[in-house]
């Protein structure tokens, strides 16, 4: 049942699967959060934990840097561990005076630089987007704890170092909320085997500015963010059970 890059059980995971780059981030999120914990990944240390979010089993576990990393796991959590929802759960560049530090984006759509939509798509344009149902309930999670969010596009650069230097520039004027490197790649891997992906970035630098937090910060203070996504997984179990609470505008 072991995959080449994950060695857990066929039981280990659970249907939802919070997923950072860094897989410090996920051990953080799962000691911080999570009841009873066990981990479950330790291939080439891409460390992956399931446990107990208030009685709701989760897990989480890193994705790497790029679209080709978490493109691997995230079809395999997919194909052979059952998983049904993926949320990346990540940090991004900021291209827009409005978008600061630390503020939370989530990535309703992401554009990219890569080709990897193309080659699933028959080499036309893919709409990469967030699950709707996801997005929502993230979208009342954050509103429910008073966490200022933007919601729209943001851009999945194959290169951290970008060499093109006019392209910050035409990534604000079309409005990108953060540049990252995966968001469009899991949207795409999440369409082509029928599961649900959601995006949720915290902004650990301004690329215009040439802000940028530390590599600790980005590893163990995203607090909001992380809550933000566990408290969607909790609604989005609550809609599909019915419960009316979870539908209101801003529960
Ligand atoms: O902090 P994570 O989730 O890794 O996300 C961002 O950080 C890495 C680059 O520093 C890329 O993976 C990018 O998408
Ligand atoms: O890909 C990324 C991630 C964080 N910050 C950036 O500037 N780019």
């Amino acid at each position: 049942m072991a995959t080449p890059h994950i060695n857990a059980a066929p039981d280990d995971f659970a249907d939802t699967v919070l997923m950072p780059g860094d897989p410090l981030r996920a051990r953080y999120i799962a000691e911080t959060y999570l009841d009873d914990v066990r981990e479950v990944n330790t291939v080439r240390n891409m460390l992956g934990y399931t446990g107990f979010y208030q009685g709701r089993k989760i897990s989480v576990m890193g994705h790497g840097m790029g679209i080709p990393s978490v493109s691997i796991y995230a079809k395999e959590l997919i194909t052979d561990y059952g998983v049904k929802t993926l949320i990346r759960v990540g940090s991004c560049g900021a291209v827009r005076d409005d978008v600061k530090l630390r503020d939370v984006v989530i990535g309703m759509g992401a554009c990219t630089d890569s080709k990897v939509n193309r080659m699933r798509f028959n080499d036309h344009d893919f709409a990469a987007i967030a699950d709707f149902d996801l997005t929502r309930h993230a979208v009342a999670a954050a509103g429910n704890q008073n966490v200022p969010v933007k919601v729209g596009n943001l851009f999945s650069a194959d290169l951290f170092y970008n060499p093109q230097t006019d392209m910050a520039e035409r990534l604000t004027r079309y409005g990108i909320l953060g540049v990252e490197m995966e968001a469009a790649g899991i949207y795409g891997v999440a369409a082509e085997f029928n599961a649900r992906a959601l995006t949720v970035c915290t902004v650990s630098d301004h690329i215009l500015r040439g802000e940028s937090l530390s590599s600790e910060a980005r590893q163990t203070t995203f607090h909001e963010m992380m809550t933000i996504a566990l408290d969607t997984v909790l609604r989005d179990d609550a809609d599909q059970a019915g419960d009316e609470s979870a539908r209101g505008e801003n529960a």
